[in-house]
C-alpha cells in the first residue's frame, strides 16, 4: 500500500516579493506566485500524481495554491478541507515590517533566531515550538489516518506551518530544525512506511 504525503509551500506571495514579514496577514500571490503553482500542479501531473483529498490553511495564498495544484491534475472539485491550524505561524509584532529593516534595527542574529529557532518567539507571536502546538495534533488526528489508509493526500500550506511537520516527519532535532527552510511552490513527496517513518523523501525539481 503506498501512503504518500505531498507537502507543498504557497507559491510566492506579494509580501515574498516585498520582503516583508507576513504570518497571519493574508496577501494574494504574485504573478511569479502563481506561475510556480501551476508548475507543481503541471509536474505532479505529469509524475501521474492523484489526490484522495487536500487540506490547506484559513489565508488566500494557501488557497490558490493548493487549487492551482489541484486543477494541473485534473481534479479540480477534490475534497479540500481548510483550517487555522494549517496556517503560517504567527510573526506578531514583526508582521508587515521589512526583513532587512528588522536586520538592521534588531541585528541579523536576532532576526535569524526569530525566523529560524525552535522555541524563541518573535515579539507577540509564535514560536515554532508554538506552530507546531496546533499543526501537530491537526496533522495527528486529521491528516495522517488518511495517509496511513492509503491515500494520497496534498497539504498546501506554509513555510513555517511545514517546517514543524517536516521536524517531525524527518525526525529533527532542534538544532536541525534551523536550517530547514521550504521554498515557495516546490512540492515535497513522502511516502510513509507502516510504522509512519519516511520509507523516502522526493523534493521535486520544477
Ligand atoms: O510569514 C512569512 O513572512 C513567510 O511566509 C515566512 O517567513 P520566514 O521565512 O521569515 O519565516
Amino acid at each position: 500500500m503506498e501512503r504518500t504525503l505531498v507537502l507543498v509551500r504557497h507559491g510566492q506571495s506579494e509580501w515574498n516579493l516585498k520582503n516583508l514579514f507576513t504570518g497571519w496577514k493574508d496577501p494574494d500571490l504574485t504573478e511569479k506566485g502563481v506561475s510556480e503553482a501551476i508548475a507543481a500542479g503541471n509536474k505532479l501531473n505529469e509524475m501521474g500524481m492523484k489526490f484522495d483529498v487536500a487540506f490547506t490553511s484559513e489565508l488566500t495564498r494557501a488557497q490558490r495554491t493548493c487549487q492551482m495544484i489541484l486543477d494541473g491534475v485534473g481534479q479540480s472539485d477534490l475534497t479540500t478541507i481548510r483550517d487555522l491550524a494549517l496556517n503560517e505561524r504567527d510573526y506578531g509584532d514583526l508582521a508587515g515590517l521589512n526583513k532587512d529593516d528588522a536586520r538592521k534595527k534588531w541585528g541579523e542574529e536576532q532576526v535569524h533566531i526569530w525566523r529560524r529557532s525552535y522555541d524563541i518567539p518573535p515579539p507577540g507571536g509564535e514560536s515554532l515550538k508554538d506552530t507546531a502546538a496546533r499543526t501537530l495534533p491537526y496533522f495527528i488526528t486529521d491528516i495522517l489516518p488518511r495517509v496511513m489508509a492509503g491515500q494520497n493526500v496534498l497539504v498546501a500550506a506554509h513555510g513555517n506551518s511545514l517546517r514543524s511537520l517536516v521536524m517531525v516527519l524527518d525526525r529533527l532535532s532542534r538544532e536541525e530544525i534551523l536550517n530547514v527552510n521550504i521554498a515557495t511552490g516546490v512540492p515535497t513527496v513522502y511516502k510513509l512506511n507502516v510504522d509512519t517513518t519516511i520509507a523516502s523523501k522526493e523534493i521535486i525539481d520544477l
